[in-house]
């Protein structure tokens, strides 16, 4: 019997706020990002899911959201394991910056393939392949097996290393993971078929206005 595995992009950080490059910088979520943590987690609660285990990465940001996730499904002592394999996208060099004055700088074409491309990395940091071949294996061998064992799964995580995830599961080619953006505080909820593809879908609440 296979299970469940939802995936949550943290809510409004400071950075995101300021519009600045994030990725392993550590900021921590606004009070905007708090609500959509809750927001999330209602929406999981109303869904009726409890979770076995939490998943979440080794940045502040992530590891508040499924807190407070957890706390809004009635489960805040839940097994949580933390691992940097979940992290960000390193940016590299962008880290820090402001994204309009990048635009500026290197134009606005550069940019969205730097933040959205599959294999063009930003300077000095991780394409979103980079990206993934850090989280693929780490989903393969720690998160994926629960899941097959009938487990409910709970992944707090980033805008990019979830679209590596997401690009796999919903089978999205080059091109398509380029307009593919995850919003803040939405859970993904797939239902797994035994030999891993995705049996369902399930999107508990609004992905449109993710940029
Ligand atoms: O700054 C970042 O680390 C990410 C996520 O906020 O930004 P982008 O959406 O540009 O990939």
């Amino acid at each position: 019997m296979s299970g469940t595995l939802v995936l949550v992009r943290h809510g409004q950080s400071d950075w995101n706020l300021k519009n600045l490059f994030t990725g392993w910088r550590d900021p921590d979520l606004t009070e905007l990002g708090v609500e959509e943590a809750k927001a999330g987690g209602k929406a999981l609660a109303d869904y009726g899911i409890k979770f076995d285990i939490a998943f979440t990465s080794a940045l502040v940001r992530a590891q508040r959201t499924c807190e407070i996730v957890l706390d809004a499904v009635g489960q805040s002592s839940l097994k949580t394991i933390r691992d940097q394999a979940l992290n960000e996208r390193d940016y590299g060099e962008l880290s820090g910056l402001n994204k309009d004055d990048a635009r500026k700088k290197w134009g606005e074409e550069q940019v969205h393939i730097w933040r959205r491309s599959y294999d063009v990395p930003p300077p000095g940091g991780e394409s979103l392949r980079d990206t993934g071949a850090r989280v693929w294996p780490y989903y393969l061998t720690d998160i994926l097996p629960r899941v097959l064992s009938g487990e409910k799964v709970l992944v707090a995580a980033h805008g990019n290393s979830l679209r590596s995830l997401v690009m796999v599961l919903d089978r999205l080619t080059k091109e398509q993971v380029l307009n593919l953006n995850l919003a803040t505080g939405v859970p993904m909820v797939y239902k797994l078929k035994a030999d891993s593809t995705v049996a369902s879908k399930e999107v508990l609440g609004d992905m449109s206005g993710a940029h």
